[in-house]
């Protein structure tokens, strides 16, 4: 099996340097690939409340060989529950639904700028982690306005931000602020979710190069950028292969050949956190 090279969090969490997305994974067929995505060789599992698929995970978890304490299991407060007491209700929620006693990591899933209630989400999973029902706390989809002032208002930095990452969109400033201020930048839809990234002809040019297909030359982007990369795939195969990427390496050349694909416009679906929401 693959061994996985592990990232250190701002609260001392370990996670592996990859990890697998589960939107879309739901029901019977859900748990097949969760337990298929276990099976392979992921221990960081990505989910959401609004995936409604955080049953299908603890199912998967519960049916897999692999102890619960060697996963690190993911889950998100959606936008229409920021307020603090609905906060905290939809956390145990997740946990019932999932039937855990505790998540590692707790994202909330989009700051709803508009709603300006994140900072009182915040304060919900700071107390949920003294609680013991949350390891660590992080956030998704959070511009350097919204982190400043989850860290002036409450004090407490994040964990991890989980934001869209891919060559086409590369966040470079996003990147720079969530280095500089000690958190993980996540890349979420890391393959652009199979449109043309997967056909681009300069990344074909490198992944023959290297004999290797393009979403493991994509994914090992992502590793070499620093960022931690959460493929979605319902495909064991496809699973296999995404996690395939530590028996070679990009040079600084390369990495920069892919750099320059991406633009300003490159979001996959114009889904920009400063005026796009979700609940
Ligand atoms: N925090 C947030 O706001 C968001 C978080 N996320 C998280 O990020 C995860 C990943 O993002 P997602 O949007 O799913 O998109 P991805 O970029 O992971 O792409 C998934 C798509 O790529 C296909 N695919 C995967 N591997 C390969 C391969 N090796 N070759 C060819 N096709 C492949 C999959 O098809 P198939 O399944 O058939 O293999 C699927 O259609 C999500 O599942 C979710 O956990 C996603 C969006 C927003
Ligand atoms: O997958 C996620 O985490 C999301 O936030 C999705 O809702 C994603 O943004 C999407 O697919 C919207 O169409």
């Amino acid at each position: 099996m693959t061994t996985i090279p592990q990232k250190t969090l701002n609260d001392g969490l370990q996670l592996p340097a990859v990890g697998f997305g589960t939107y879309k994974l739901n029901g019977a067929s859900g748990i097949n690939s969760i337990l298929s995505a276990i099976d392979t060789g992921y221990r960081l599992l990505d989910s959401a409340f609004n995936y409604e698929n955080e049953g299908a995970l603890g199912e998967a978890v519960r049916r897999s060989s692999v102890s619960r304490e060697e996963l690190i299991i993911t889950s998100k407060l959606p936008g229409r529950h920021h307020s603090y007491d609905e906060a905290i209700t939809t956390i145990q929620e997740s946990l019932f639904r999932a039937g855990l006693d505790y998540y590692d990591l707790y994202l909330i899933h989009w700051p709803n700028p508009s709603k300006d209630l994140y900072v009182e989400a915040w304060q919900a999973l700071i107390d949920a982690q003294k609680w013991g029902l949350i390891r660590s706390i992080g956030v998704c989809n959070f511009l350097p306005e919204h982190l400043d002032r989850l860290i002036k208002e409450t004090g407490v930095t994040p964990s991890v931000n989980q934001v869209e990452l891919h060559p086409y969109f590369s966040q470079e400033q996003q990147r720079a602020y969530d280095k500089e201020h000690g958190i993980l930048t996540e890349s979420w839809s890391p393959l652009g979710r199979a449109n043309k990234l997967l056909q681009d002809p300069a990344i074909k040019k490198i992944a023959d190069a290297h004999e290797k297909s393009i979403p493991q030359i994509i994914l090992r982007w992502h590793v070499q950028l620093g960022a931690l990369p959460l493929p979605k795939s319902s495909s064991p195969k496809r699973q296999l292969e995404n996690l395939s990427l530590f028996d070679f390496s990009l040079s600084d050349e390369e990495m920069q050949t892919i750099g320059k694909l991406s633009h300003p416009h490159g979001r996959t679906f114009d889904q920009d956190p400063s005026r796009y929401e979700e609940f």
